[in-house]
């Protein structure tokens, strides 16, 4: 709808006033506070080693709710001071220069006037305090914005549903105070707008889409109805932005008591944690917490074995021939991946609950202290209607006192009196001021040389005893390693609690379990499932501060990891954003074409699914031709926005392979493309590129540990380049060598699906068969 010259002015004078007031007030708030920096950033580097995690026994349990309410309040109180002091200040500043990019006119039913409500990232009032001149996006009457069309609209309130007519909808782009772009539009956010926003070139942060949300994404932002919240969408769908923009509404909408510490994002790599990191601060907020589930394993277990991580265990695989070891390797992974494994380790520990617990004898200097057979006595004399973890506290407790027994024989050995000789004054001095503090100041005198020994000696065994004592306070008595082990050592075992399925390739399968184990380290596959057992041993570590935890890339999960998170967020509710066509992983089977497993973690009646089937990322010719390699590819559906077809180029030695990747990419920074990637299948081949260009083009290399994306030309590895996007792509080797096998497809669509405006594919030799099957009218050939 063409608007005249009228209605610019008119806009242009309200932008005027309106940015004329917010600088006033900016000004004056700017004397008032200055600007006041936390380091809520530095805090929450590493969210699990900030928070200590332990319930292993009630006083662990005050320990551990002291560790998390004393982190949190150190965090709250400085946020608050940095909240308060800079948040106005953060939100004018942005209002200055783009104080709104919406305008809706709306007639309430009953209501003689129509109201125009202009939307921008914050609410702004006049100074009667009263008018607003900017409505917050999140505000409740802002979801007509995003929903309704002009016509009968309504929108919910939490007094009601108020409905009437919405007179206009119109859009701008306000830069520097001046209107850039203002139209009239009609059913949601015009294409115009989005078209625009999506033609501009990428960077290595990802930018909030808030002018432009659509629809479907806006259901996936306001929905706060249901536990568990499961967004299926497209490669480019808009998954990560519209939880990002949830994050947002989220923390405006329970203000009152919904902070970003207690909202937590697990990212699919530490890299994502920076792509992501610019989102929540251009609107206005704080950042939520972020970690990965990578993390949390090496916090649980690292310290006790050498954990394999899913980057490794993917390039293991990926660069592995096809044999028995490969083969055993994937039946390992899909089983330990499953839900019937899940529900075997939950009948192992049913039946630990009567028989086959396994403990490690409480030894001090090489001496018995208590054998494992006579915990087994106890442990098993317990109550038997007594919970299993408790009857571990039981037994710690049991331990402890049995500890403080040998303790107190203890202190009568020779060795005893010997270290006490070899203590040296300072710790002569600790004992004499313990000793005062003891006995009160008047008698207390070290001329009496019983009581002196005699509280050496006590010092000295304790002393000696702390890391026993700290060794059962940790509960390690419990030999999970060898109750885990046995469960694959003993095929009877594993008949009885597995209801008799042995999985496939189950000799290799336990054999390769227990040697891993032993050299002392874990499969990926194995890290849950054994974490698993622990917990359901020994209890779950639990943090009730957090409320929301959102999961990005969910197909990465296994059930077992999703069952995992849900039990240890026991009051958050779940956002988990996955697609199918992205599964990567050889434990992917999650979605595994349906959505029953998401679906069962919360049970059906908490769970609400909603999918995001338009792909924004990409042109429509790359979108045409990445979804032909998927099987029910068609339901996605492309925006218009129009580029060239993706491009093969078939080469037949790697010398040439280079010149022409070395050339593609001077014309990709020609034309304009700055942020751009040569995705390579392995690392193994991504340095091995780095290595072979870095002198003729000026490379980044990304690895799993680089900490942050940057701009420029990146060499990665394919299953590094989740989620993330660039302005083109250069798939490094194409041909049917590199991407052949079926568990290949995804990774393959994963990484042609980065592009957003050019996709270009290299080819040593013969095409890969997952580019043969496409229609060739979908790209060109080039020669
Ligand atoms: N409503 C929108 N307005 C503007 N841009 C959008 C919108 N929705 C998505 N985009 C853009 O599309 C691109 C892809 O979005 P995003 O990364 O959130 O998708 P995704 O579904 O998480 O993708 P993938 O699963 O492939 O990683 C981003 O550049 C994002 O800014």
């Amino acid at each position: 709808m063409d608007l005249n010259d009228q209605d610019w002015q008119d806009e242009q004078r309200r932008v005027d006033m309106v940015t004329g007031k917010v600088a006033v007030r900016k000004k004056a708030l700017e004397a008032d506070v200055g600007v006041v920096r936390g380091d809520v950033v530095e805090l929450r580097k590493d969210f699990w080693d900030e928070v200590r995690v332990n319930f292993s026994s009630s006083d662990d349990l005050g320990e551990t709710s002291t560790s998390l309410r004393q982190q949190s309040q150190v965090l709250s109180e400085r946020e608050r001071a940095h909240l308060q002091a800079s948040e106005t200040l953060k939100k004018l500043k942005l209002l200055v220069d783009s104080p709104y990019f919406g305008r809706i006119d709306f007639t309430e039913e009953g209501q003689p006037r129509t109201e125009q409500i202009y939307l921008g990232i914050a609410s702004f009032l006049d100074d009667d305090q009263e008018t607003f001149l900017v409505y917050d996006w999140r505000a409740p009457v802002s979801s007509l914005y995003y929903d309704g069309a002009p016509g009968p609209a309504s929108y919910e309130t939490p007094g009601g549903e108020i409905s009437g007519r919405m007179e206009l909808k119109r859009q701008f782009v306000i830069r520097d105070g001046r209107i850039k772009v203002m139209f009239d539009t009609g059913v949601t956010i015009g294409d115009e707008l989005l078209q625009q926003v999506l033609s501009h070139s990428s960077d290595s942060q990802m930018k909030s889409i808030v002018a432009t949300i659509q629809k479907e994404q806006n259901a996936v932002i306001r929905n706060d109805k249901s536990r568990m919240l499961v967004v299926q969408g497209a490669a480019g769908s808009g998954k990560t932005s519209a939880a990002l923009q949830r994050v947002a509404y989220l923390l405006y909408k329970y203000r009152e008591t919904l902070k970003a510490d207690q909202v937590l994002l697990f990212s699919p790599n530490p890299m994502f944690n920076s792509y992501v990191s610019t989102v929540l601060p251009e609107l206005g907020e704080e950042n939520m917490l972020q970690t990965t589930f990578q993390a949390y394993l090496e916090h649980r277990l690292g310290r006790e074995f050498d954990l394999e991580d899913v980057f490794s265990q993917m390039e293991a695989i990926l660069k592995a021939e096809e044999g028995p070891w490969l083969q055993a390797k994937r039946a390992s992974i899909a089983y330990k991946s499953s839900p019937h494994f899940l529900e075997t380790i939950q009948r192992y520990k049913e039946r630990l609950e009567h028989r086959g617990m396994k403990f490690k004898p409480v030894r001090f200097k090489g001496r018995l202290i208590v054998s494992e057979q006579a915990m087994e006595e106890k442990f098993y004399g317990f109550d038997q209607g007594v919970r299993l973890a408790n009857r571990v506290e039981l037994l710690k407790d049991w331990l402890l006192k049995e500890l403080a027994q040998f303790a107190k024989q203890e202190r009568k050995e020779p060795w005893v009196d010997e270290q006490i000789q070899l203590l040296d004054p300072d710790e002569y001095q600790k004992a004499y001021t313990r000793m005062r503090r003891k006995q009160g100041a008047k008698n207390a005198t070290f001329d009496d040389f019983e009581l002196e020994r005699s509280l050496l000696a006590k010092m000295v065994v304790n002393e000696w005893l702390k890391p026993v004592r700290k060794w059962i306070k940790r509960t390690r008595f419990v030999d999970v390693k060898a109750m885990y082990e046995e469960l694959f050592l003993n095929e009877e075992l594993f008949l009885e609690v597995s209801e008799g399925k042995l999985p496939d390739e189950w000799d290799e399968i336990g054999k390769q379990t227990v040697l891993t184990i032993r050299e002392g380290k874990l499969s990926y596959e194995d890290v849950t499932p054994y974490l698993y057992l622990q917990d359901l041993l020994k209890g779950f570590q639990v943090n009730n501060v957090i409320r929301h935890v959102f999961i990005d890339e969910v197909q990465d999960y296994s059930p077992f990891q999703l069952e995992y998170v849900k039990r240890i967020f026991p009051r958050a509710r779940m956002t988990a954003l996955g697609d199918l066509n992205q599964g990567i992983y050889a434990h992917t089977d999650v979605l595994g074409g349906s959505l029953e497993s998401l679906k069962k973690l919360y049970g059906e009646e908490h769970t609400e699914v909603i999918s995001l089937t338009r792909s924004y990322r990409s042109t429509h010719e790359i979108v045409d031709f990445t979804r032909s390699m998927m099987p029910g590819g068609e339901s996605i559906v492309p925006f218009n926005r129009h580029g060239e077809k993706p491009v093969l180029r078939k080469v037949n030695g790697r010398e040439e392979l280079h010149q022409h990747i070395v050339q593609k990419i001077k014309e990709l920074k020609n034309e304009g493309y700055e942020h751009t990637a040569i995705i390579c299948k392995t690392a193994e081949e991504s340095e091995f590129v780095y290595e072979s260009l870095k002198e003729e083009l000026p490379l980044k290399k990304i690895a799993k540990t680089t900490p942050s994306f940057v701009t420029g030309t990146l060499v990665i590895p394919s299953y590094l380049a989740k989620g993330v996007e660039f302005d083109a792509v250069v798939i490094y080797d194409a041909s049917s060598d590199a991407y052949d096998r079926e568990s290949e497809r995804k990774l393959f669509y994963t990484a042609c699906t980065r592009a957003m405006h050019q996709l270009c594919m290299f080819s040593l030799g013969e095409p890969s068969r997952f580019i043969r099957d496409i229609d060739p009218a979908k790209y060109t050939l080039e020669t």
